[in-house]
């Protein structure tokens, strides 16, 4: 799958500017942006959903938009808001699905019964789609997603309505589809979720800001990690702050973790320096590893943006 050029216009406004990618097939693909960045434009126009602006896009060996029409039967979308009939049974639900695939009998019957099983729905079966959780309303979304057996999903931020352990087991699942050689675009905010990507585009304002895998987008960060331990880290946070090769300044529990300006000589010296030369103790001072949150805070930080109160 590649783009060149890809870009999206709604009137004024610039959603998607110049992405360029390459995504390989059988692997999990992630947006990460914040909101309003571009995420779901691009994947949209990527599925053959939107018609792009400007820019070529080539999917499963397709070109997007000429081909949309038959792409579309090879992609399934399953989107943050749950799309499924609440007064309908899952039954209903699939068979529903299946008519719009138009499965004949046959198929219809073997597809629903596969991903019933698969997706562990039989016991829920003939209850409303309204009245069973949120973590059995996903498996029903991905098994509709996945009735006609489609060769590239795309998931709009999959798990924002469900707890942990459901989005564990949810992530399971698309492993396994990807051992199946289904490629999936996932778009999301949480960190955990990007960090089990193969590997992630992170766009901020439409435009792509870094791309690779999470340990790659880990080395290649445009900054230094330091982790500070102070006595009085609000405050040590509000100094550190004031100087311009610090990028940004994030407390976890008591400790802070400060991005300095890659290019600075001394990160940990400097840092350590301004806490202690304001009279504040320092229990520790050392370079970190950049963590997926760092990557994502480095590359979409606003430069023009103050430090905040
Ligand atoms: N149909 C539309 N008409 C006009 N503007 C749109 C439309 N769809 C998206 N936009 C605008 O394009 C920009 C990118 O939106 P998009 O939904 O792609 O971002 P996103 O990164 O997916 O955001 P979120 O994380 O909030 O879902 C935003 O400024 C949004 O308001």
């Amino acid at each position: 799958m590649v783009t060149r050029g890809l870009s999206k216009d709604f009137g004024d406004v610039h959603a998607v500017v110049d992405v360029d990618l390459a995504i390989p097939r059988a692997r999990i693909f992630g947006f990460l942006g914040p909101n309003g960045s571009g995420k779901t434009t691009c994947i949209r126009m990527m599925c053959g959903l939107l018609t792009p602006t400007r820019g070529d896009i080539s999917v499963l060996g397709m070109k997007v938009p000429e081909q949309a029409e038959a792409l579309r039967r090879k992609v399934g979308y399953m989107t943050q808001k749950f799309s499924l009939y609440t007064d309908l049974t899952i039954a209903e639900n699939l068979d529903f699905i299946a008519g719009v695939y138009n499965m004949n009998r046959a198929t219809r019957r073997q597809r629903i019964e596969e991903v019933t099983e698969r997706y562990r729905l039989e016991s829920y079966f003939n209850k409303r789609a309204g009245a069973i959780s949120g973590g059995q309303q996903q498996r029903l979304a991905l098994a509709c997603a996945m009735l006609h057996e489609p060769e590239l999903l795309f998931l709009d931020e999959p798990t924002s309505a469900v707890d942990p352990e459901n989005r564990r087991a949810f992530w399971e699942s698309l492993f396994d589809l990807v051992e199946d050689n289904t490629t999936i675009l996932v778009s999301t905010h949480y960190m955990d979720e990007a960090e089990r990507c193969h590997a992630l585009a992170i766009l901020d304002r439409g435009r792509l800001v870094a791309h690779g895998s999470p340990a790659q987008l880990g080395r290649d960060i445009d900054a230094a990690i330091v982790l500070l331990d102070t006595d009085q880290p609000r405050r040590a946070g509000k100094l550190l702050h004031t100087h311009d090769w610090v990028r940004s300044v994030a407390q976890v529990g008591n400790r802070l973790r400060v991005l300095v300006q890659r290019d600075h000589p001394d990160p940990a010296g400097s840092v350590g320096r301004v806490v202690r030369d304001a009279g504040l103790a320092v229990r520790r001072c050392e370079p970190g590893e950049a963590s997926l949150e760092d990557v994502f805070v480095a590359a979409t930080l606003d430069p023009a943006a103050g430090a905040p109160e």
